[in-house]
């Protein structure tokens, strides 16, 4: 199984290296369609523990990988399997239960580091998005077309974002954010909303990074999506970390896993699940195929 398979033959240095990471929520109310565990505390909160009735739902279990330059890593699941989770940890904005996300640079969560404004005006709200991502006045003049030309929003970028769809928001918020010209790009399935040209800009977009010796993740249903667009692929499942490898072969032992479900073969698609976890090779041996020199 490949731990990278950028499959151009020359040395990438890791640029993420998820080393053991776990996530658990901890809601008053049970979620559905998880395994939880009610962990009623006498006394009320305790430290690392629970409020009584609290109950707590592991969305991450122990979740390690390395990410080199030029990877383009799609990332698939059922649904409530952790994928979000594990893009909210790698962008900072979730502190992992255990284990640690180094990262050569910042990383890039597309659509949630523009907090947009829904009174003002698409135009406005390019420039208030661009400023909270530190970038100047004069950067943001020198790029402003460029986001406009890639929301596809040309005829109505200075009206009031009020009047937008949630798609138009969606496209303008990728925009903005694709404007920083990150090193690690993070794109949710949640931002996936918009038309062919739309989904071309932004294919267009991650190519970019991948080209300047970036990284990619890239969370969607859409197998087709990741076959299309990525060198490389996760399975998670339940939150733990089932599969890493060419995009085909995931998506073969996916498609696999699902149909062996959905015809009523639980046990067998366990023991496909079981197996597929136990051929991932340990963090120790995939970091040995890169350097991990930059990372903090
Ligand atoms: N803020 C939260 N509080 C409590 N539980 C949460 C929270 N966010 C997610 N979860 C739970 O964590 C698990 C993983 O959720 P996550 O959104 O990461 O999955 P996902 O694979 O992205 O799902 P989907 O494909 O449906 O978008 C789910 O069981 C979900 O109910």
């Amino acid at each position: 199984m490949a731990a990278s398979s950028t499959g151009d033959g020359a040395a990438h240095e890791p640029t993420v290296v998820a080393d053991d990471v776990s996530v658990v929520y901890r809601t008053k109310k049970q979620p559905s369609g998880r395994t939880t565990t009610p962990r009623p505390l006498l006394g009320g909160l305790r430290k690392g523990g629970l409020i009584s009735g609290q109950v707590r739902t592991t969305a991450l279990r122990g979740v390690s990988f390395v990410a080199n330059q030029g990877d383009s890593i799609g990332v698939l699941g059922r649904n409530g399997s952790g994928k979000s989770t594990l893009m909210k940890v790698l962008a900072g904005l979730i502190i992992p239960d255990t284990g640690t996300v180094y990262a050569a640079s910042n990383p890039i969560l597309l659509g949630v580091n523009a907090a947009l404004i829904n009174s003002i005006s698409g135009a406005e709200n390019i420039r208030l998005g661009c400023l909270a991502m530190g970038m100047t006045h004069a950067q943001i003049d020198a790029k402003f077309n460029d986001i406009v030309e890639m929301s596809g929003l040309e005829d109505e970028i200075y009206h009031s974002m009020n009047s937008y769809s949630s798609g138009m928001g969606a496209r303008l918020r990728f925009a903005i954010a694709a404007a920083v010209d990150p090193e690690i790009l993070l794109v949710d399935e949640a931002l996936n909303t918009g038309d062919a040209q739309f989904k071309d800009r932004s294919k267009e977009r991650m190519n970019q990074v991948t080209n300047q010796a970036g990284t990619v993740f890239i969370v969607s249903h859409s197998l087709e999506t990741i076959k299309s667009t990525c060198n490389r692929a996760f399975w998670i499942d339940k939150g733990d970390f089932i599969m890493d490898g060419p995009p085909d072969e995931v998506a073969k032992e996916y498609k696999n896993f699902i149909w062996r479900i959905n015809e009523g073969n639980a046990d067998y698609g366990r023991q496909i699940r079981a197996e597929l976890m136990s051929t991932v090779p340990p963090l120790r041996t995939r970091l040995s195929s890169g350097r991990s020199k930059g990372l903090s």
